[in-house]
């Protein structure tokens, strides 16, 4: 609702002197800050001549110690507030422009006074009141914006909840400091609004939402009851929006106890954690750890020399082999059972059972000669009965070679020396054949000691691969976890080991082995961290999040996933639309805390109504889906009749969208192989079209090609999928990949085809 002449003027006013007022205190700040900086420029070089240097007695010692620590002490305080003057200058710098995008007036339980409050990215106070002229967007009174209509609301302090009345309730849009639109709203956060961030083009990078965030979104963002939460969101609910935002909070609110190094989130891919790399920026966050599970396995292996298989190759074998090859279908049944939770059992059995015999070691020897033997290291592990964890024996283990070798390197210099003395052809002084046979000691002996340091002595994946060659090892394991042998047994034996054998190390094999590596090892923990989000949550095995509750013993967990958007095969993946599957209470289950909640995210915000109800058509009994109010034209089906001509259509269609305005266009392909024949073709019709591997790590604007795999958790203005046919999605893995290749569009969707049209949209 729009607001009248006179209202609008004094906002007008507000801004404007708001925005002066800012701008006086980044002068000001900006002064402090060149201040600070010359002082610390200056006690950095004067930080010797304040310290009194006297080491002529004890007594002399202490007092230059406790001299430099004082003086530390100092450089320390300035170059504190000199850090905190800074990130001031530079929050202020970031919203003088658009210092706050809402305000509530709020009346509390008891007050005569309505409070105005305003809400923007940053709080500001003005110096000489102390009044609060802005809050933060988390600070607790901002939530009464996201969580209520006009009228009675409450909101929640550490202290106490306050409750009240919300008296207005307006939205404003400022842009290089003037007020372009202001507007009242009602129910929710003003549909107008949202209607105008939905129905913009699709960026490169991912945005904020922190002016329009919904309340089912800010229940997320905000909660800090749950140990583990668990949000189950339609496509384009706003999840990885939600994610990042609550990161922001976390901060915020934590801001004296918790710091962007105890956090880490999971993304699917580079190239979507370059997709969402702006968004906490945008917030006036620092980025966090973000990485890839991949990239963890990726560095717990480096070193093993194994060919570490990714879950897209996986994707790829899966969706491109046959029932028909043995290799397939062994490695199909074997998938659902290497990412149970019973198979977690195993590897824990297993370490169990190692703690008493078992662990395989190996020589280690320079060239043929062997220093220390695999039976000598197990005799020194197995030796004495020890209650330690296997990781610290293995420590001890380490540091007991390295005393070994710290002889056998003082003896192989002796030796060294002695044949230099003895070597007619050396002519060099004493002091440096001294020099020259500790050299050469260090030399044979450093790369001995590395391997000692790294644990190389230990056979980890001969262990693994033992459970696959030794049936009745693994049948006493599972018999401990109270389970018998997986149906298929042999082909799941035989394939994996004979993988194992060539070191081909299958993305389902991974997880296990690092888990067993940990507990063999030790270092399986990771104190640090507090809170743990997980993108595409739907994509992640039960092993995988009993393993991640071991590697993060004291963090909090939010997990955001569709399992309409499962497309991976795993234990818990449900394999087709046959009917929902409570899968999200298994991962409660598996998470095992009392304080678990699980929230459900229903509303769609990234494609029109038609796009959101046409993608449902092909998930009949999925996870529910409601699109926002925002219309636009039907998707279209496009037929063609041969090959070549399905390469023209898709290539017109593509010009087509993008002369209309579209700044994105995805062409999705569901495979690499069918995204690397279909590039060639189009690639004369189409001269800009990018090719989208699972190496790239950035994209821009334009028309694009990639398998609809590698664009999950993106978004495009137009979306055509490339072949729609019965040929191409027909069987029930292939679903999911279908719907999500059609929620990655927000205006515009066009199904070509060739043949029959895929039996996944029922024709009327
Ligand atoms: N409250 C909101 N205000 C404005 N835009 C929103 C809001 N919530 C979500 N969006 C927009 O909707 C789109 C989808 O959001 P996001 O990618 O976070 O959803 P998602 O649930 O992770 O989707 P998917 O599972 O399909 O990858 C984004 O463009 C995002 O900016």
């Amino acid at each position: 609702m729009p607001i009248n002449e006179e209202e609008r003027e004094r906002e007008d006013q507000r801004v404007a002197s708001v925005r002066s007022q800012i701008k006086e205190r980044i002068m000001d700040l900006g002064e402090t800050v060149d201040q600070r900086g010359s002082e610390l420029t200056a006690i950095g070089r004067s930080f010797w001549d304040d310290i009194s240097v006297n080491a002529d007695n004890a007594d002399d010692l202490i007092e230059t110690a406790a001299s430099m620590a004082q003086q530390e002490h100092v450089l320390m305080g300035q170059k504190r507030s000199f850090q905190v003057a800074q990130d001031a200058l530079y929050k202020l710098q970031r919203v003088v422009d658009a210092p706050y995008f809402a305000r509530i007036d709020f009346q509390e339980q008891g007050e005569q006074e309505r409070e105005k409050i305003y809400i923007g990215l940053t709080s500001f106070i003005d110096p000489k009141t102390d009044e609060i002229l802005i809050y933060d967007w988390r600070a607790p009174i901002a939530s009464l914006f996201y969580d209520y209509p006009p009228g009675p609301a409450t909101y929640h302090t550490p202290e106490m909840d306050v409750s009240g009345d919300m008296l207005l309730k307006r939205q404003y849009i400022i842009k290089a400091g003037e007020l372009q639109d202001v507007f009242d709203t009602g129910i929710s956060i003003g549909d107008e609004m949202l209607q105008k961030m939905l129905s913009r083009s699709a960026d490169e990078k991912m945005h904020s939402i922190v002016t329009t965030i919904q309340r089912e979104q800010n229940q997320i963002i905000r909660d800090d009851r749950h140990k583990v939460l668990v949000v189950q969101g339609a496509a384009g609910s706003g999840k990885t929006s939600v994610a990042l935002q609550r990161i922001a909070y976390l901060l915020y609110k934590y801001r004296t106890t918790l710091s962007a190094d105890n956090m880490i989130l999971f993304s699917p891919n580079s190239l979507f954690s370059d997709y969402v790399s702006h968004v906490l920026p945008e917030l006036g966050e620092a980025t966090m750890q973000q990485t890839t599970f991949q990239d963890y396995l990726t560095h717990k292996l480096s070193g093993t020399g194994l060919k570490l298989e990714d879950p897209y190759d996986q994707l790829e074998f899966i969706l491109t082999g046959t029932e028909q090859d043995p290799a397939y279908k062994a490695r199909m049944q074997s998938i659902p059972y290497k990412t149970s939770e019973a198979f977690l059992s195993v590897i824990e059995a297993y370490g169990e059972k190692l703690k008493h015999g078992g662990i395989r070691f190996v020589d280690l020897s320079v060239g043929k000669k062997v220093l220390i033997t695999a039976e000598e290291l197990s005799e020194r592990f197995y030796g004495k009965a020890s209650i330690l964890a296997l990781g610290e024996r293995m420590e001890q283990l380490s540091e007991w070679m390295l005393e070994k070798l710290d002889e056998i390197q003082a003896d192989a210099q002796k030796r060294f020396y002695r044949k230099m003395v003895r070597e007619p052809k050396y002519l060099g002084t004493e002091p440096e054949m001294k020099k020259m046979s500790k050299m050469k000691a260090h030399k044979a002996i450093a790369p001995l000691k590395e391997k000692a340091r790294n644990l190389a002595y230990v056979d980890v994946l001969g262990m693994y691969r033992e459970l696959y060659t030794n049936r009745e090892l693994h049948e006493e394991l599972m018999a401990q976890a109270g389970q018998k042998l997986p149906e298929a047994w042999e082909s799941i034996s035989s394939f994996t080991s004979a993988a194992l054998e060539q070191g081909i190390l299958h993305y389902e094999d991974a997880t296990p082995l690092v888990y067993l590596k940990g507990l063999v090892e030790g270092q399986l923990r990771v104190g640090t961290i507090r809170y743990c989000l997980v993108d595409e949550a739907q994509d992640y095995s039960p092993f995988h999040y009993a393993y991640l509750k071991k590697l993060f013993p004291r963090a909090r967990f939010t997990l955001l996933g569709d399992w309409n958007q499962g497309i991976f095969t795993h234990a818990n993946a449900a394999s087709d639309a046959d009917g929902p599957k409570n899968e999200y209470s298994s991962i409660s289950e598996l998470m095992k805390e009392e304080e678990t909640e699980t929230i459900r995210l229903v509303k769609s915000y990234r494609s029109t109504r038609e796009i959101v109800e046409f993608a449902s058509r092909v998930l009949p009994f999925g996870e529910p889906i409601e699109p926002f109010s925002r219309s636009g034209e039907e998707p279209r089906l496009l037929r063609a009749a041969s090959e070549t001509e399905l390469c023209r259509l898709v290539a017109d269609t593509a010009l087509t969208r993008q002369h209309g305005g579209a700044s994105s266009v995805a062409i999705l392909c569901k495979t690499e192989r069918e995204t690397e024949a279909a590039h060639a073709a189009l690639k004369p019709l189409l001269p800009g079209l990018t090719r989208i591997t699972k190496e790239t790590l950035h994209y821009e604007a334009g028309v694009m090609i990639m398998p609809a795999y590698l664009a999950k958790g993106l978004e495009f203005d137009a979306v055509i999928l490339y072949d729609a046919g019965a040929a191409v999605y027909a069987e029930a893995k292939e679903r999911k990949l279908f719907y999500t290749a059609c929620t990655r569009a927000l205006h515009h969707l066009d199904v070509c085809y060739q043949g029959e049209l895929t039996p996944f949209l029922p024709q009327d």
